[in-house]
């Protein structure tokens, strides 16, 4: 048997003991482990998965990028997710719409349909990597796939182990399994399981189940749930933010829902990038949980976002993209035929000065990113303490178009902790330890509207890209901190008078409004949602936090 597996071995110094792949009755005759980007190139280009297999088939952009496609689902599916109820998490887990109970049974069906079919493609994918940049904390993370596009994503996510580093810490167990069965339907007869998709994690066993859905983020962003719930435990705060550092060593996290800014934003060619979405903070500082980047691609061009515009070259993956034309394989980021949510993923050092090892001491600013699609929110203001404990909870932001399954416009929304998705545990339990780490570093708080000005959407406009930029440079080096501050009513915020290369009268939103009554209007039904939201934390929250709340 080993034989046999071996002979079939694209590389056979990256052979994976048998008996991690028997283990789980995995018995597929050719086994490709984290194989050179070359050769999933190759293996792609046979790849028979795609809508239209004439013209997309294993396809490499004009810029040397790999190109692929997802099939029916384009974005994650957070209402098919599930989580093994048992007596290890029924206590602990923050039960609800965003954990939904499956029982073990159907999990562990789920995974013998899922393995059954990793046995009978042509190819069974091994990726191993580590999840977290710090030596102390980090995760031995191993994918089973069946495409090489999912292969070659995962190697860009998570953090390349070396020869040695794989040798040494991949060849017996890990620390969590993924079986991507993502071309094979969920069994909707199944006890707990919603529809053709599912995304199935098992907490206490350490696996995750993914059939029906071959959206290439809901892997990476099932490393990240899987963080949230084991890091805490170890005193490390996890969050969904970017973060990035200047040239004196400050680091700024900067947290948002999908679509906010997180990567946009954390491209900065004044600072060193260490990371688009996903990070740690523990005792010594701060820490990237990936090793790539995941960006969206709408509408990209070189002259507003260059750094990520030139990531789209040799080793990156475009997913979902079309083409300018079939032959030039130029692709046309305004085409959003196939979704909104176009993307291209990339390993970090692809941003010219990424951070190598990606770590950072404790953050100096921290920007909740909202894109408010009322319209009312300053582009920036300072957070006291409290109020940033307020905002952390309430998460307030809109949903993109695409990112989600269903969401085709911008809908407002409250997110806990901003990625309430991919929280396993209460909300709260995060919160506080944001609160005691920020309090203990002396960080400020930001809260930075990427959203609309002028009027709610499809009145007013998207804040634009400079100014946001503008402001984030004048919190960079002080200017804000150090100036003078207006009371902005209703939610009780201070924005700042001025700052450089940014026209003043769009300091305050109502400037911006033809119409000031329907602003004010505008501004208490939000804070009316904000009051309304906050309520089902009222309990767990102290006087404090809850009072730094709007006033209507
Ligand atoms: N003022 C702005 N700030 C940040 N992003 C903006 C702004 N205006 C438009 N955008 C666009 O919004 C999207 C933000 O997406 P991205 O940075 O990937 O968000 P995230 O990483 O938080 O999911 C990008 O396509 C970006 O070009
Ligand atoms: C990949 C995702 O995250 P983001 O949009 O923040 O990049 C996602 O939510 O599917």
């Amino acid at each position: 048997m080993l034989h046999h597996l071996r002979k079939y071995m694209y590389n056979t110094t990256k052979a994976l003991p048998l008996e991690q792949l028997t283990r789980w009755g995995l018995h597929n005759a050719t086994v490709v482990r984290n194989a050179s980007t070359p050769e999933l190139y190759e293996i792609a280009a046979m790849d028979p998965l795609s809508p239209d297999p004439e013209t997309r088939q294993g396809s490499i952009s004009s810029t040397g990028a790999m190109v692929a496609y997802s099939g029916r689902r384009t974005g994650r599916s957070p209402k098919d997710k599930r989580v093994v109820l048992d007596e290890q998490t029924e206590q602990e887990i923050w039960w609800g719409d965003v954990n939904i109970p499956i029982p073990k049974k159907s999990h562990n069906l789920l995974e013998q349909i899922a393995l059954q079919f990793l046995n009978t493609r042509p190819r069974l994918f091994v990726v191993d990597g580590y999840a977290g940049w710090d030596p102390h904390s980090r995760l031995r993370i191993r994918v089973f796939c069946t495409r090489a596009y999912h292969a070659l994503f995962m190697q860009n996510m998570l953090i390349k182990p070396t020869t040695e580093e794989l040798k040494r810490d991949f060849s017996d167990d890990v620390d969590f399994h993924i079986f991507n069965a993502g071309p094979m339907s969920a069994p909707k007869l199944v006890e707990g399981v919603g529809s053709e998709t599912c995304v199935s994690v098992n907490l206490t066993d350490k696996k995750m189940v993914i059939l029906g859905t071959q959206y290439a983020g809901e892997m990476k962003k099932g490393v990240f749930g899987v963080t949230h719930y084991m890091l805490p435990k170890q005193g490390i705060l996890t969050l969904h933010s970017s973060a990035n550092e200047g040239v004196n060593g400050d680091v700024t996290l900067l947290f948002g829902l999908s679509g906010t800014g997180k990567t946009t934003l954390s491209a900065d060619p004044k600072r060193k990038l260490i990371g688009d979405d996903e990070h740690g903070w523990s005792d010594l500082g701060i820490f990237n949980i990936e090793g790539g980047c995941y960006a969206k691609c709408v509408d990209l061009t070189y002259e507003k976002e260059p750094e990520i515009y030139n990531a789209v070259k040799f080793g990156a993956v475009l997913e979902n993209v079309e083409f300018i034309s079939k032959d030039s394989r130029q692709v046309d980021y305004h085409n959003i035929s196939i979704t909104e949510n176009t993307r291209v993923s990339y390993p970090l050092d692809f941003i010219p000065g990424a951070k190598n090892p990606a770590l950072g001491s404790h953050p100096q600013n921290i920007l909740f990113l909202t894109c408010d699609a009322y319209g009312v929110l300053p582009p920036v203001s300072l957070l006291t303490p409290e109020q940033a404990m307020y905002h952390f909870i309430s998460g307030y932001t809109a949903k993109v178009a695409g990112t989600e399954m269903g969401v085709k416009e911008p809908v407002a929304t409250f997110s806990a902790c901003f990625g309430e998705a991919f929280l396993p545990l209460h909300p709260t339990l995060y919160a506080t330890m944001l609160a005691d780490k920020m309090k203990q570093h002396g960080t400020k708080c930001w809260l930075i509207n990427t959203g609309w000005s002028g009027g709610k959407y499809g009145v007013g406009k998207r804040m634009s890209l400079k100014n946001t930029r503008s402001i984030i440079d004048a919190i960079h080096s002080g200017e804000l901190a150090n100036g003078q501050f207006d009371n902005f009513e209703v939610f009780n915020l201070q924005i700042p008078k001025r700052a450089t290369g940014v026209p003043d009268q769009i300091l305050h939103p109502k400037n911006t409004w033809t119409n000031k009554a329907e602003f004010d209007r505008t501004l208490r039904n939000l804070g009316d949602k904000f009051k309304k939201n906050f309520q089902k934390y009222q309990n767990k929250a102290s006087p404090e936090v809850i009072n730094a709340g709007p006033k209507i």
